[in-house]
């Protein structure tokens, strides 16, 4: 098949090198042109596990390509993927200023029968908007059909879970499309599930908030857990035990960052307003997670009182492992307020800190490693869970004159920092103060 993709970003370009690797001939289209030259040499833009070798073999074997010339694209396209993003709007609804120029791109310049596939996430309604747009603004004679086929891959992962996910979602207007597009992603050997367009849209709004309220959950659970002397982790494996509820995603921490589950659970309780809903669940789900950053900062002032002129370590700036995007990454906020607290801070990122410098407030300066950060800190705060982070010989923490370690996401054992002279709070687990402990 030949097959456009509109935006090569997160979700353009992994399923563009996606559907290259599987057989299909792809053409990536970006305006940006900057990006467009670095991924013709087979450089991804983002930092993805297995990313640029797969670019590398699609790109030598001639399946994939990328330009910016969208009616180049278009000219042999048979299927056009939309993947632009859909970013919040100031009042939380979703803005869709992207997919709409998209929209009026392909009206301009499709030449021959074509699907459109939305991947980007879209409000329910969206696809038919796409579709009016592009019916109206068709240059050409045309049938254009469209298809919503939301995309579940996570950061970090990504290329693991395109050929690996749970299950792929299609939502059609007509039997045809829908076994057309079925058919591209047969190769994946993934199980499929079709629906009308809007049920679609919808199924990935609700994924996504469901996955949000499981976190807001435990953490919730957390906070308690540390009032009544209980382990989250030991509570966590327990519930999990129950296949009905399920092992995963309970893992208490700062809550929830990244390009997606902050921006979709306000623009979910935005769709439900629209049609006077008010989805109360949800909105706790959204303050819960304001707040757990919050009880990071007030447990460090709480053991070091004013945290003016204190040197903090920050270790970890991505909002999760493996990945080395900032979006509403918990260290933007996190860092801001240890520097308006007169905090001098000093970050660490195994990968991130490229992007961290452009985001992060000028004040934050940057280690070239996770001993340089700690060393000579009054206390450490955790916020990402990377392997390197998890992996810190506790030792480092002993060598600074008072070690305090904050762990927003519980990466040490709680018996393993027992046998080191240091102070260790993590999230809903009993605090560990040990410093009257010598060792040789
Ligand atoms: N990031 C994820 O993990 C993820 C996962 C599932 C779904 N989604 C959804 O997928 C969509 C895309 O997310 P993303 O993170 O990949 O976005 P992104 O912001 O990383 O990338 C979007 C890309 O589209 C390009 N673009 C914008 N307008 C364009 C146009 N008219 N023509 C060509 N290119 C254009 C931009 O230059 C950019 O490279 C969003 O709706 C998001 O909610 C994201
Ligand atoms: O038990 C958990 C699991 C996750 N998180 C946090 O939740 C956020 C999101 O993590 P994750 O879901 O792993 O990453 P994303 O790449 O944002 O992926 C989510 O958002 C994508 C965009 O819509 C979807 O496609 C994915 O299915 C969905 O998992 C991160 O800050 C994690 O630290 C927790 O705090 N506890």
């Amino acid at each position: 098949m030949y097959i456009a993709v509109v935006g090569t970003g997160y979700v353009g370009l992994v399923t563009g090198v996606s559907l290259a690797e599987v057989g299909h001939r792809v053409v990536c289209i970006d305006i940006d042109a900057a990006k467009v030259k670095k991924m013709s040499k087979g450089i991804s833009p983002i930092y993805e596990p297995s990313l640029d070798e797969l670019m590398k073999k699609n790109l030598t074997a001639n399946r994939l390509s990328f330009t910016t010339d969208h009616q180049e694209a278009f000219k042999e396209s048979e299927v056009i993927y939309i993947a632009v993003g859909t970013p919040e709007n100031e009042d939380g609804s979703a803005n869709l200023g992207f997919v709409e120029r998209v929209a009026i791109d392909i009206a301009k310049h499709v030449r021959k029968d074509a699907i459109v596939v939305t991947k980007s996430t879209v409000p329910v309604g969206t696809n038919d908007t796409i579709k009016q747009v592009i019916r109206t603004n068709l240059v050409r004679d045309v049938k254009v059909e469209i298809v919503s086929n939301p995309e579940f891959l996570r950061e970090g992962s990504a290329i693991h879970d395109s050929f690996h996910g749970d299950r792929i979602v299609i939502g059609a207007e007509s039997e045809r499309a829908a076994d057309i597009i079925e058919e591209i992603n047969r190769p994946f050997g993934i199980p499929v599930y079709k629906t009308d367009i809007r049920s679609a849209e919808m199924i990935k709004y609700a994924s996504n908030a469901f996955l949000a309220t499981k976190i807001s959950f435990i953490n919730e659970i957390s906070n308690i857990c540390e009032r009544v002397g209980a382990n989250v982790e030991d509570v966590a494996i327990g519930m999990g035990l129950d296949h009905r509820i399920g092992n995963q995603f309970l893992n208490a921490g700062i809550g929830y960052g990244g390009s997606c589950f902050p921006k979709d659970t306000k623009a979910l309780i935005q769709i439900a307003g629209n049609v006077d809903y008010d989805f109360e669940l949800l909105k706790g789900v959204v303050n819960v997670n304001k707040h757990q950053q919050q009880l990071l900062l007030n447990k460090l002032k709480e053991r070091v009182g004013s945290i003016e002129g204190k040197r903090i370590a920050v270790l970890g700036l991505a909002f999760k492992p493996n990945t080395d995007d900032m979006r509403e990454a918990a260290s933007i906020r996190v860092t801001e307020e240890l520097v308006n607290n007169g905090a001098f801070v000093v970050a660490y990122d195994p990968v991130a800190m490229e992007k961290a410098r452009q985001v992060l407030v000028p004040q934050v300066a940057f280690a070239n490693s996770a001993s340089e950060a700690i060393k000579n800190s009054d206390a450490v705060l955790i916020l990402t869970e990377w392997d390197e982070i998890k992996e810190l010989d506790p030792e480092l923490f002993e060598t600074m004159a008072y070690p305090l370690v904050i762990d927003g996401r519980n990466c040490f054992d709680l018996e393993l920092m027992r046998k080191y002279r240091l102070e260790y709070h993590s999230v809903g687990r009993p605090a560990v103060r040990n410093m009257l402990i010598t060792r040789n």
